[in-house]
């Protein structure tokens, strides 16, 4: 589970994040959505310890982010919305190195690699530097790090992005399934309709406000209803 409380993020001349609370529940897969600049990634960094919280708290199944930041991030499985990371490395050294970092045994690592990255096509570019990828290989093998020492919780910034269909699909089925075992599956994007295919639970973020939170049903229903959602809406729609 995460808990945020309260949490506001200013940058100068603009706050990206203002007062925003939200639980996300186990066992759902819970969407983060919305427009380009509305805070998503942000709010993400302070979930993930990668910007400090320095107003209000976050923690990750009971580990508060900032004051038990090995414990909580130990829980943690991050996809970025770039993934333009250890490009010298091979995408085998890279997995190992994850492997190494999270204390993954040999026998294990040795078989989730190979089921990951086949998984996701990319098993034959193993031994390719990452700088010789493309943009969606960049993503899968992160996503294959990820997913290698089998965290928790799984936070992700616009994971489906760049990805193909079938890479799409299998992530999204591996989403389910993590959330069916009752684990936590958070993610963002700025696409309603990826919101409409997967999620239990939504979000909807502007201007660093929360703007709804609720199922997908009450989000449907409350965009007929509220002007200032409809209008999020059509961004979203259009931006789509
Ligand atoms: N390091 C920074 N310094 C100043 N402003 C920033 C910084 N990072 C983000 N912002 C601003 O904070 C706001 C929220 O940005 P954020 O990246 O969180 O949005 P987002 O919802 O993830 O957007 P996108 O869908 O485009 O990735 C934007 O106005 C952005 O310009």
């Amino acid at each position: 589970m995460i808990s945020i409380e309260q949490v506001t993020k200013q940058f100068p001349g603009n706050t990206a994040v203002r007062n925003l609370s939200l639980t996300i529940p186990d066992g759902k897969i819970f969407g983060f959505l919305g427009p380009n600049g509305a805070g998503k990634s942000t709010t993400i960094k302070m979930m993930t310890g990668i910007l400090p919280v320095e107003s209000g708290s976050i923690t990750i199944n009971g580990s508060d982010i900032t004051k038990e930041p090995m414990k909580a991030k130990e829980r943690i499985g991050y996809v970025p919305d770039r993934s333009d990371i250890f490009l010298r490395l091979k995408g085998v050294e890279y997995l190992n190195f994850i492997a190494d970092m999270y204390g993954v045994p040999a026998d294990i690592r040795r078989e989730k690699i190979e089921y990951l990255t086949k998984s996701f096509s990319i098993y034959g570019a193993l031994n390719d530097h990452i700088l010789t990828y493309s943009h969606g290989m960049r993503q899968k093998i992160v996503v294959c790090g990820v997913l290698l020492h089998d965290p928790d919780v799984w936070i992700l910034d616009e994971p489906l992005s760049g990805l193909d269909p079938k890479s799409s699909y299998t992530l999204k089925e591996m989403m389910r399934e993590h959330a069916s075992k009752g684990k936590t599956v958070f993610f963002s994007t700025h696409v309603l309709e990826v919101v409409e295919q997967l999620c239990d639970e939504v979000a909807i973020i502007n201007n660093g406000q929360l703007e709804f939170l609720g199922s997908m049903a009450e989000m449907k229903h409350q965009f007929e209803e509220d002007d200032n959602l409809e209008k999020v809406f059509l961004e979203l729609t259009q931006n789509g």
